[in-house]
């Protein structure tokens, strides 16, 4: 099956991104959010970070354009019956993403492969919400999207070897590299990641270091890009507590509980860069 139309639900920091790099390479779009005004914001994003590559010379000002007429609004789902390939990003929460491949199911043609972008959730709980299971899969983009090289492909106890392949496929042609994992709480990225984050915002709440001390530590002594509580504030601090409480579940080991901080600050609203506050704030 070649995929040549695609639908990225949530038009939000992942979805923004997808559809960005999804239309980069050609592909016909269509971004989806309940509001207009959502839907407008992931353009808005997208326009932003064409013309930084415009500015640096690493893209025309036609390119841009062509990029940008690729790419649709939607807020009606029933949209979904004129594509090939969905790509959900809405929130990480199960109950959200079963409804949507729920309707999904219904909605799109026999022929369309039903992706998640989820960080952690299980593919073949989605998957067993839908009359496809074998055309459910997982898609796991890294955040900044546009910038980063990884795609997690997860397969669901039911994906097929011919839906891996059109996904496969696919992440190549975006300029992505695709590592193939299975379904477990987290898969590998998550499972791996968000403990170090949740160690690190226990040393900010038990006062062995301030934030900026912490991350300091992880960037010279680690040499990562950018510290565990710049990193929580960049992913969202709403979707690290949910990733904890997908790990802490789907493992019941105690280890993965998430910090009692966490949750607070996400109860506040500080869910980090996209509110404005987290740990640190933002203008
Ligand atoms: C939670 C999950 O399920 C999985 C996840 O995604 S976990 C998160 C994974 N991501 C990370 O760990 C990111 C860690 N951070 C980094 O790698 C870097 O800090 C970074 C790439 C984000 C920024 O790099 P930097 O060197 O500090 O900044 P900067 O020099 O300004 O940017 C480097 C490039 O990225 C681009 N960029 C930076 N932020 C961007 C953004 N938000 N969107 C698009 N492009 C962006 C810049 O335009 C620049 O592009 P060029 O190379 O073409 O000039
Ligand atoms: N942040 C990260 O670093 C990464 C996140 N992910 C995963 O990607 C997904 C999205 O995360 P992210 O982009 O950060 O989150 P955001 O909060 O930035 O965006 C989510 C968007 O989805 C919208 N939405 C919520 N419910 C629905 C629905 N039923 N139908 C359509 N749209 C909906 C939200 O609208 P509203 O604001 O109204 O809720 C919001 O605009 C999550 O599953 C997350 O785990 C994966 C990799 C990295």
């Amino acid at each position: 099956m070649d995929v040549k139309r695609v639908m990225v639900i949530g038009a939000g920091q992942m979805g923004s991104g997808i559809a960005q790099v999804c239309a980069g390479a050609g592909y016909s779009v269509m971004l989806h959010d309940l509001k207009e005004e959502f839907v407008e914001r992931g353009l808005g994003t997208i326009s932003k970070n064409l013309q930084r590559q415009v500015s640096k010379g690493s893209l025309q000002e036609d390119e841009k354009q062509e990029v940008l007429t690729r790419i649709n609004k939607s807020t009606n789902l029933d949209n979904a019956k004129e594509v090939d390939l969905v790509i959900e990003a809405a929130v990480e929460k199960i109950e959200i993403k079963t409804n949507l491949f729920a309707s999904l199911d219904e909605l799109t043609q026999p022929h369309t492969i039903l992706a998640s972008n989820t960080s952690s959730l299980p593919i073949t709980e989605i998957a067993a919400a839908t009359k496809r299971p074998e055309k459910v899969i997982g898609m796991h983009f890294m955040n900044p999207v546009p910038v980063m090289k990884l795609v997690e492909i997860i397969r669901g106890l039911a994906t097929t070897d011919e839906t891996y392949a059109v996904i496969e496929d696919m992440t190549k042609k975006l300029s992505k590299v695709p590592v193939e994992v299975n379904d477990f709480p987290g898969f590998v990225s998550n499972r791996v990641l968000m403990p170090m984050i949740n160690e690190a915002i226990y040393t900010v709440y038990e006062g062995v270091a301030a934030p900026e001390a912490v991350d300091e530590v992880m960037k010279l002594g680690m040499n990562h890009p950018m510290g565990p509580i710049t990193l929580a504030d960049f992913i969202g601090l709403d979707t690290c507590l949910y990733i904890m409480e997908t790990l802490h579940e789907g493992f019941g080991d105690n280890k993965y509980r998430p910090c009692p901080l966490l949750r607070k600050y996400v109860k506040a609203g500080w869910l980090g860069r996209k509110s404005g506050r987290g740990f640190y704030i933002y203008e």
